[in-house]
């Protein structure tokens, strides 16, 4: 059995505003308040671990213990197959400190070379924590191929150069309502909301 959310506040552990946005999106049907860790003035932990779910676990648990409340944390990020999982759990950190992901779209690029191979797949892993240290975690996926050049401008992060298995738009070009309906962020949340969410 995992531990139910029951209702007050939850913070959004995230400092991507992309991601903030997504998930209070899909959050909103269930009435959750939320309240961001930007808001909150909470640091941005060092992503030390070595897969999504450790990295959603640390800072998972280092907003519920600052903020003295339950906490939802995301971590996540585009697997390329011909590139053996890069940019992987670096995917942030492929933008550089200025968060440029032109540049780390054009890096993906120029790695994949003309590899034939042009699959990958968005994870997301979502940790909910409390302050008392129990923690749940989910993990979603969805598959597609990269695409250059780059197209469309909603989203965030790699969205434009990924398109999903069966469509013929990116991520980029995609109304997020339709992203709501196959990502990777969305898969994860409904494990979450199955195991956390129902009275
Ligand atoms: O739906 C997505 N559409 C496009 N790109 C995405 C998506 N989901 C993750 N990504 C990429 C960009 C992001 O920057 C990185 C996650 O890195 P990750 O460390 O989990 O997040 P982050 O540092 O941006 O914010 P924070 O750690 O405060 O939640 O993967
Ligand atoms: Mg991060």
């Amino acid at each position: 059995m995992s531990r139910k959310f029951s209702d007050g506040r939850l913070v959004i552990a995230s400092h991507n505003s992309g991601k903030v946005r997504e998930i209070g999106e899909l959050l909103a049907p269930f009435g959750v308040e939320v309240v961001s860790a930007g808001a909150l003035g909470l640091d941005e932990p060092e992503e030390t671990g070595t897969t999504f779910v450790a990295n959603a676990e640390l800072k998972a648990h280092a907003a519920a213990k600052a903020a003295n409340l339950p906490a939802l944390a995301d971590d996540s990020g585009l697997a390329v197959d011909c590139l053996g999982g890069d940019p992987g759990i670096y995917s942030a950190r492929w933008a550089g400190p200025g968060k440029d992901f032109a540049a780390a779209m054009a890096l993906v690029n120029d790695r994949m070379g003309d590899s034939p191979d042009r699959r990958g797949r968005f994870v997301c892993a979502l940790a909910l924590a409390w302050p008392d240290g129990v923690c749940e975690t989910f993990e979603g996926v969805v598959e597609g191929e990269m695409v250059w050049p780059p197209r469309g401008a909603q989203g965030f992060g790699y969205d434009p150069m990924f398109q999903p298995q069966g469509h013929t738009v990116t991520f980029g070009e995609m109304e997020p309502a339709k992203k709501h309906e196959m990502s990777h962020r969305a898969d994860a949340f409904h494990k979450l909301v199955a195991a956390c969410f129902q009275r």
